[in-house]
């Protein structure tokens, strides 16, 4: 797949809750090539301070419009710096980077989208292709969070999804606990789904991993690791993992180009 570096318009870049913001970009080449569950990288200021580029999933993508959008978490120096830019200002990307969500089985009675806190931003790019590709499949999501203001506003996913459960850790919203009790609490055995996505911190990940093998449920993580130059270059974003080239197994596996997304057998998730 091809990849491009352009310098993308900010056309909005707005808060969503007091930690979380959405930008809007022009990104015509990008947004050309872009897919559900990859990312960009961004070079959040021009004078190289942070001199690392920031990985960021694809919220939304409009290839019609050449319009990309990212939901970012303000956890450090570079998205803090993201956070002040303002609307007409430009930000240099370069992506689409990793390999992307692939779609369920035709016939896939019900998918289940797991996202645990930001999370959820690699999600709804997904949730919007299975509705379009797969739209007799039952969408259910399942959305926890530490606790109910680091939700994203519902307007952003309620039309993709038939249902929606909410949980936090801290019991303000939804179900109280974590988002894998609160699945395990709406299922009895005879409802599992057909397919499952899941994007998330490690641990909740890990648990949801053990879930769907134990289970025997088709599933698709998307993780995410420290990354260097997002193109297979430094080798910094390694995870214990197996990938099977026919030649026998890797024992890491690559977020940037071997992933982000992958299936829970290719993770070693007891070491992570
Ligand atoms: C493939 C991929 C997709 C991502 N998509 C999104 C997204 O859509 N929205 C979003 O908010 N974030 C996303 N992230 C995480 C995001 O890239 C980091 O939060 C960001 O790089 C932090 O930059 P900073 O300069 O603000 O923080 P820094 O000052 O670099 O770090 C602040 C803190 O965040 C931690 N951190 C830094 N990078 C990462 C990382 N990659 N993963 C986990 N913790 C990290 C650091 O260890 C430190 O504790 C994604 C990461 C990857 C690898
Ligand atoms: S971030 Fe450099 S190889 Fe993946």
């Amino acid at each position: 797949m091809k990849k491009h570096m352009e310098d993308a318009i900010i056309l909005e870049n707005v808060r969503l809750n007091p930690t979380t913001c959405r930008m809007i970009l022009q990104a015509p080449a990008v947004a050309r090539e872009a897919r559900p569950g990859q990312f960009v990288m961004v070079r959040v200021d021009s004078s190289f301070d942070p001199f690392l580029r920031r990985p960021f999933s694809f919220f939304r993508i409009d290839r019609n419009e050449g319009i990309i959008e990212l939901v970012y978490r303000i956890v450090g120096k570079g998205t803090k710096i993201m956070s002040t830019k303002q609307k007409g200002e430009t930000v240099n990307i370069v992506g689409p980077m990793g390999n992307g969500f692939r779609p369920p089985p035709e016939d896939a009675a019900s998918v289940w989208f797991v996202a645990g806190g930001i999370g959820m931003a690699a999600l709804v790019a997904c949730m919007e292709d299975i509705r379009l590709r797969r739209p007799r499949s039952r969408r259910v999501l399942f959305y926890g969070a530490k606790t109910h203001s680091e939700f994203i506003p519902k307007i952003y996913f309620s039309s993709l999804c038939h249902e929606v459960h909410y949980s936090t850790d801290d019991g303000s919203a939804g179900f109280c606990g974590t988002v894998l009790d609160c699945m395990k609490s709406v299922t009895g055995a005879n409802s599992l789904p057909s397919y499952l996505y899941a994007c998330g911190p490690p641990s909740m990940l890990k648990h949801t991993a053990n879930w769907v093998i134990e289970n025997k449920i088709p599933a698709q993580f998307c993780l995410e690791s420290v990354m260097g130059c997002g193109m297979g270059a430094c080798l910094g974003c390694a995870l214990p993992g197996q990938v099977d080239y026919g030649h026998g197994k890797t024992r890491f596996v690559h977020v940037c180009f071997e992933g982000p997304v992958f299936y829970p057998e290719q993770i070693r998730w007891e070491e992570l």
